[in-house]
C-alpha cells in the first residue's frame, strides 16, 4: 500500500499567518499541507485561490501543496494553481462531465491529479479508467465547505471498496478526521489523512500528527497480514478482525468488500446535476450552508495558535 501521508488542512489555521503555519506544520511532521480552494458555487464558501497558493510557494521552501478546488469549474483553474505552485491538484467529480479531459489538463502540468467524491456520491461512479488514470482519490467524509464537522463513518464502505479496486492508489480522506475517527479510516484502506481542526486546534500538533500516523501503519500491517490470509483461503481469527460494534468489520477481514469493475466513464447529466445541486446544498438540509458556517471554528483563527 502507498506511503502514509499526513494532510494538515489549513482552513483551520491562522489564515492571517498562513505562510507560518505551513512552516510550524512541517516542523510538526507533516508530510503536505492540503489547501481548500473553493469558489463560493460549487460550496457556499469562499477562501483563497491561486495568488495565496504563489505567496506559500515562495514563502515556504519544500511545501508540497495538496489543493483540494472546490470549484464549479474545475478545468479553468488547473493553469494558475500550477504556475502558483500546486503539487497536487484535485477536483470534484460531481463537478464536470468529462473528468477524464480534467486529468488530461492537470497532467499536462507538472502537478499530480486527484478526484474527490461527496458523501452523496457513490464510488461506483469512480470507472476503472478514471480510477486508473488519477494518482489519489479523495472520499469527502464531511460536506465541502467548512472544517470543523462531524465524521461521516457511512463514508467508510467506499474507502474499502476503492482500496480494493485500486490497491496501489493514493487514498485520501476529508473531514472530522482525528485521533477518535483515524482507526476507521486507516482500516478501510486509506493512507492520506486530512486533518484540519483535529491538528490546529490541538496545543501539540506535533503528537496528533504522529499519533495519525503511527495508527495507519499499524492499519496497514494489519491490511497486508489479512490480504495475504485471504489470499490463502485462511480464516481469520476472530481476535483479528476489526469490529465496529455495528455489525460491520473492517473491509479487508470481513472479505465483503468485492473489488468489482466499474468500465462506465461518464455518469448520467441527469445524476450529475442531482450530485451538483447536492454538493450547493440545494437538495441536502444537512450540508453546510453560509448560516452555518458562520459557526464554524476553521473560519476563526484557532486558540492554539497563539498557545492560548
Ligand atoms: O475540505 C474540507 C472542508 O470543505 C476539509 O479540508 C476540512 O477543512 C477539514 O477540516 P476538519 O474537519 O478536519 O476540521
Amino acid at each position: 500500500m502507498p506511503a502514509v501521508k499526513i494532510a494538515p488542512s489549513v482552513l483551520a489555521s491562522d489564515l492571517g499567518n498562513l505562510n507560518c503555519e505551513c512552516i510550524r506544520m512541517m516542523e510538526n511532521g507533516a508530510d503536505w499541507l492540503h489547501m481548500d480552494i473553493m469558489d463560493g458555487h460549487f460550496v457556499p464558501n469562499i477562501v483563497m485561490g491561486a495568488p495565496v497558493i504563489a505567496s506559500v510557494s515562495k514563502a515556504v521552501p519544500n511545501i508540497f501543496m495538496d489543493c483540494h478546488m472546490m470549484v464549479a469549474d474545475p478545468g479553468k483553474w488547473v493553469k494558475d494553481i500550477a504556475d502558483a505552485g500546486g503539487a497536487s491538484y484535485t477536483f470534484h467529480l460531481e463537478a464536470t462531465d468529462d473528468p477524464m479531459d480534467v486529468v488530461r489538463q492537470i497532467k499536462a502540468t507538472k502537478m499530480r491529479a486527484a478526484v474527490a467524491i461527496n458523501p452523496g456520491t457513490p464510488a461506483s461512479e469512480i470507472s476503472d479508467e478514471l480510477g486508473n488514470a488519477v494518482d489519489m482519490i479523495l472520499v469527502m467524509t464531511v460536506w465541502p465547505g467548512a472544517g470543523g464537522q462531524k465524521f461521516m463513518k457511512e463514508c467508510m464502505p467506499k474507502v474499502a471498496e476503492l482500496r480494493a479496486r485500486f490497491p496501489d492508489l493514493d487514498v485520501e480522506v476529508d473531514g472530522g478526521v482525528g485521533p477518535k475517527t483515524i482507526d476507521r479510516c486507516a482500516d478501510a484502506g486509506a493512507n492520506v489523512i486530512v486533518a484540519g481542526t483535529a491538528v490546529f486546534n490541538h496545543p501539540k500538533p506535533k503528537d496528533v500528527i504522529a499519533f495519525l500516523r503511527v495508527r495507519c501503519e499499524e492499519a496497514q500491517e494489519r491490511i497486508k497480514r489479512e490480504r495475504e490470509r485471504l489470499a490463502n483461503g485462511e480464516e481469520l481469527p476472530p481476535s483479528e478482525r476489526k469490529d465496529y460494534g455495528d455489525g460491520r468489520r473492517s473491509g479487508y477481514a470481513s472479505g465483503a468488500i468485492t473489488p468489482l469493475s466499474y468500465p462506465r466513464v461518464y455518469m448520467s447529466a441527469a445524476k450529475r446535476e442531482k450530485l451538483r445541486r447536492e454538493s450547493q446544498g440545494a437538495e441536502n438540509r444537512e450540508r453546510p450552508n453560509m448560516a452555518s458556517l458562520s459557526g464554524m471554528s476553521s473560519l476563526s483563527m484557532t486558540t492554539a495558535v497563539n498557545g492560548k
